[in-house]
């Protein structure tokens, strides 16, 4: 018999973290609706439970049922948004024109959108209220499809909603940990993916490991400024989404903004990106110019900057940057 919460959940975007987060919640609820903006895709999963595109050889659980029209979604009680940044908007709107009103809304998406400079969770505020929920940890998708040893953080202005939401998420291996900082925790998602790229540029230039972890060092306490800087708590850098996901993905090469720094600190940038999601190369112009706003030298941010969108030769970036790396 069913042991797990009676509820509607939804997941929009069927790429690698909202399968894989599918995958958690189908072991807590009834059934999970897959929203995915490809017919095929969502064709595959009904059919051979099979996310061909993104886990070809996983057999994925059989309560996750795919759609491919977002009206599908809207008796859905909790809907979590696994999008990329550049799609959170578009997403949201279409939602809204669909009819999606009363369903808790959780992001997971961890980017920051340009020019309006909003987090995910504030362009949701724009739509609908602030009762969103935010997730966000060291969080590898390959692995939460696994439901491997994970942690994850979440965090609300709603007591209730991140009860439920956490009800829909904890398993025995995929731990749920709330915190009391919201903007903190969404911006320590956005940040992590500029210490990620600030440290596979290192890697690709071939600085030594005790440079690389100076640098790694800085970017872990300019991030404390940055956050205090617009509101949120330098001690939320110290949780699992902090601390944690900054040392994963600077260190691992399975990190897209990691492999990301890495192939340009080699002179091997993939100009188009061919569809990958960089949220550290869309996110370090906005971050870098809140940065400037609050008069906050950030040497991490400035050194991305430059090389991403200065197009700086990398070796010449580092060695400004290694000028001045003991300066507070
Ligand atoms: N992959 C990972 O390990 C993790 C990713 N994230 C975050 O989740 C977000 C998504 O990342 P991934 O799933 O890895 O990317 P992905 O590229 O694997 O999947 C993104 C999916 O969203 C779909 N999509 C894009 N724009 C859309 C739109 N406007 N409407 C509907 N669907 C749309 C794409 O077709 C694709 O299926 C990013 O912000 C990322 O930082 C968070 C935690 C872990
Ligand atoms: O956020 C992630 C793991 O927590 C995934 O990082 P990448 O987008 O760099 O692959």
């Amino acid at each position: 018999m069913f042991k797990g919460t009676k509820m509607n959940v939804g997941v929009v975007g069927a790429g690698s973290f909202g399968t894989a987060i599918s995958q958690i919640i189908a072991l807590n609820v009834e059934e999970v609706i897959l929203y995915s903006r490809r017919k095929k895709i969502a064709e595959d999963i009904n059919k051979n439970s099979v996310n061909n595109e993104y886990y070809p050889n996983y057999k994925l659980n059989n309560k996750i049922r795919a759609v491919n029209s977002l009206k599908d979604l809207k008796e859905c009680e909790v809907i979590f948004i696994t999008v990329p940044s550049s799609g959170f908007r578009k997403t949201l709107e279409e939602m809204k024109n669909e009819g999606i009103n009363d369903s808790i809304l959780v992001t997971a998406s961890k980017g920051i959108e340009p020019i309006s400079s909003a987090t995910m969770g504030q362009i949701i505020q724009e739509y609908y209220n602030d009762k969103y929920v935010v997730v966000s940890g060291p969080n590898f998708a390959s692995e939460v499809v696994l439901n491997l040893p994970t942690v994850t953080n979440i965090a609300s202005n709603s007591k209730n909603n991140l009860n439920i939401v956490k009800k829909i998420l904890e398993t025995e291996f995929f731990k749920v940990e709330e915190i009391d900082d919201v903007i903190g925790l969404e911006y320590c998602g956005i940040l992590k993916n500029i210490n990620a790229v600030a440290n596979g540029i290192c890697e690709g230039i071939q600085i030594n490991e005790n440079g690389r972890y100076a640098i790694l060092t800085k970017g872990f306490n300019e991030n404390k400024k940055i956050v205090e800087s617009i509101g949120g708590k330098p001690s939320t850098i110290d949780e699992y989404c902090g601390f944690g996901d900054i040392i994963l993905t600077s260190i691992s090469k399975q990190s897209r903004n990691h492999t990301l720094g890495v192939l340009i600190g080699q002179k091997l940038e993939i100009n188009k990106g061919h569809g990958v999601v960089f949220e550290g190369k869309n996110s370090v112009k906005t971050i870098k110019e809140i940065c400037d706003k609050k008069c906050l030298d950030c040497k991490i941010v400035n050194f991305v900057y430059d090389v991403l969108v200065n197009k700086e030769v990398a070796k010449t970036a580092f060695k400004n940057l290694w000028k001045n790396i003991t300066m507070k």
